[in-house]
């Protein structure tokens, strides 16, 4: 089927819905490990890991100087949060389980607004 155009309509609704999600993200009890970037003086290992490091407060960044090109790209951002919260804490971890907690939450989320 054809491609819907977006319209400048569209992109505003994007970007309200990103605004929306973001602060629910952030106002979540178990978004604390998440929150700002991983000091990789605080955390040992963490900067040869994880090659793109990213989290709430670089995404909140990012929106509000308009380097999102649509829902699509945001999600990508959300999702290497978590990714990158699988590949360095163990499943049964105290972060581990919030990035899980906080992934499943995310999902749940954003799929109400298709
Ligand atoms: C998302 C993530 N993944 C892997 C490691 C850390 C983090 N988050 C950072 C913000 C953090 C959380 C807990 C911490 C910490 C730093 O400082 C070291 C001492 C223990 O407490």
């Amino acid at each position: 089927c054809a491609k819907k155009a977006k319209t400048p309509k569209d992109s505003n609704n994007d970007l309200a819905a990103c605004r929306m999600l973001l602060s629910e993200l952030e106002a979540h009890q178990d978004a604390w490990p998440f929150l700002s970037p991983v000091r990789h003086k605080s955390v040992p290992g963490y900067r040869k890991v994880i090659k793109k490091p990213m989290d709430f407060s670089t995404i909140k960044e990012k929106l509000t100087n308009n380097l999102y090109l649509n829902l699509e790209t945001f999600i990508i951002d959300v999702n290497l949060v978590f990714d990158n919260c699988q590949k360095f804490n163990e499943d049964d971890s105290e972060i581990g389980r919030a990035g899980h907690r906080m992934r499943r939450f995310f999902d749940k989320r954003w799929t109400e607004l298709l």
